[in-house]
């Protein structure tokens, strides 16, 4: 099932005389539970095009169908509603607070909302216990390793039960061995809460563990390589 659909998303600044066309009339579907990873030189659009799927940036034209609403026309508070309820937000520090505990951090968005954390407490035990890290709640983020605060930022973003999370360089702070727990453990999480994974890297290893890389160039999608059921040596490149 698409879960996330772009139709002829175009994105344009105009700091000079000439608009300067960043994202060229981009339709692409994604799907529920797979994991995607973008990638191309900088300046070709990869994050805009993230800010524009998780609703931080509206297009100039384009549909952005999200769970099937359009967030190109949803009002500016119910796009606040729809990006608190739907999309989580992985970035490469991860934005934990250090001086707070683990489960101060992973609570912290529900009580910013002021939302009740009860109906969240039965998901964060099970969370805390499928990341490892459940012996670790009343310490302090200062106190983790860089794989440990890596689990929090997971479990953090999880237990809002989004439909997407989005991350931009996510591995960009992380040696490899823990790059690669972050991977599998990412994709993991979507298998098993269907969720739809959009991750920008430059790094192609970290490419390689995702369903379906995406390379982009001016502001276009201009490859999709989608994996094979062999893994990952069974890249099969597809020209669009
Ligand atoms: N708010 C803005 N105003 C004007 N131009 C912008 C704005 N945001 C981004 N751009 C331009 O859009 C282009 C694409 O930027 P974007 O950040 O999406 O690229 P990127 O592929 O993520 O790059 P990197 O890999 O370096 O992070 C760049 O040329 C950038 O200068």
């Amino acid at each position: 099932m698409n879960i996330i659909q772009l139709k002829g998303v175009h994105q344009e600044y105009q700091s000079g005389p000439i608009p300067e066309v960043i994202l060229e009339s981009i339709t692409k579907s994604f799907a529920a539970g797979k994991v995607y990873a973008v990638m191309g030189p900088s300046g070709s659009g990869k994050t805009t095009l993230l800010n524009i799927i998780g609703g931080i940036l509206r297009p100039v034209s384009g549909e952005v169908w999200l769970d099937g609403e359009n967030l190109v026309k949803l009002s500016e508070k119910k796009l606040g509603q729809l990006r608190l309820n739907k999309v989580g937000y992985i970035f490469q520090s991860f934005n934990l607070l250090p001086f707070l505990t683990v489960e101060e951090n992973i609570f912290l968005p529900i009580r910013l909302v002021k939302k009740d954390v009860k109906p969240y407490l039965e998901r964060y035990a099970s969370l805390l216990k499928s990341l490892g890290i459940e012996g670790k709640k009343d310490v302090y983020i200062h106190e983790l390793s860089g794989g440990q605060q890596q689990r929090v930022a997971i479990a953090r973003c999880l237990l809002m039960q989004p439909k997407v999370i989005l991350a931009d360089e996510p591995t960009g702070n992380l040696d490899s061995t823990n790059g690669d727990q972050f991977m599998n453990l990412l994709t993991a999480m979507a298998r098993e809460h269907q969720i739809t994974v959009i991750l920008v890297t430059h790094d192609e290893h970290i490419a390689s563990f995702a369903d379906e890389i995406i390379d982009m160039k001016d502001g276009c999608i201009t490859t999709n390589s989608i994996r094979g059921d062999k893994g990952n040596e069974n890249i099969r490149r597809a020209n669009l």
